[in-house]
């Protein structure tokens, strides 16, 4: 496993060892202990979730501000534009965000620390999106910051419109959001 640090403070980028062979591959997408290792994080998931998405998808940007979740994040099928933006206000990187491409082809993964929001658009037809959360969904505590947010700024690296959801076409521009306690 390497683990390769981005232009954002704490958002990781993971590349499993894969093991091809005539059969196919083989790899180990998630073990606690190399993972701490690597990166020095001590994690407990609670919850795997897997979505699935049309070219053209975009789902974010997402954060709740309770129960905070890390999210450490990868694709099966297909291709995204996975994209971290840290809101936490005492940052030095606040408002500030960082973009890596995750397929099935290059098996990466990127580590979302809590205090983030996250989203990812959709690149190839179609997309298998899979996710470990070190904290539960909790309704009530989650936010949407709007994916064009000016201040942001975000390639999306996008040639039209993107889909969006009812919940994400109503996002908040960060300057006006409800952020951390
Ligand atoms: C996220 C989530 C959704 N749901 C339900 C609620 C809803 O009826 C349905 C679809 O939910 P959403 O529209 O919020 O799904 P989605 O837009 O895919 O939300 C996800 O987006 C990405 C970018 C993230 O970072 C995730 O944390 C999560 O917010 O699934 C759960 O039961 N558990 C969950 O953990």
């Amino acid at each position: 496993m390497n683990v390769s640090a981005t232009e954002l403070p704490g958002v990781l980028v993971i590349e499993p060892k894969v093991f091809g062979d005539e059969r196919g591959f083989f790899y180990e997408s998630f073990n606690a202990r190399e993972f701490e290792k690597a990166s020095g994080l001590h994690l407990q998931f609670v919850q795997d979730n897997h979505s699935r998405s049309q070219k053209g998808v975009l789902r974010g940007l997402h954060y709740q501000v309770e129960h905070a979740q890390g999210k450490l994040v990868r694709v099966t099928a297909g291709e995204v534009l996975d994209v971290a933006v840290d809101i936490r206000r005492s940052s030095p990187h606040f408002g500030k965000w960082a973009s890596v491409r995750l397929s099935a082809e290059n098996n990466r993964q990127l580590w979302i620390p809590p205090g983030f929001a996250h989203g990812f658009v959709v690149l190839s037809d179609y997309a298998e999106f899979l996710y470990k959360t070190t904290d539960y969904y909790t309704p009530s505590a989650e936010r949407c910051i709007s994916w064009d947010d000016p201040d942001l700024n975000i390639d999306w690296q996008l040639n039209g419109p993107p889909t969006l959801s009812a919940k994400d076409q109503n996002g908040k521009r960060l300057k006006d959001a409800d952020l951390f306690p």
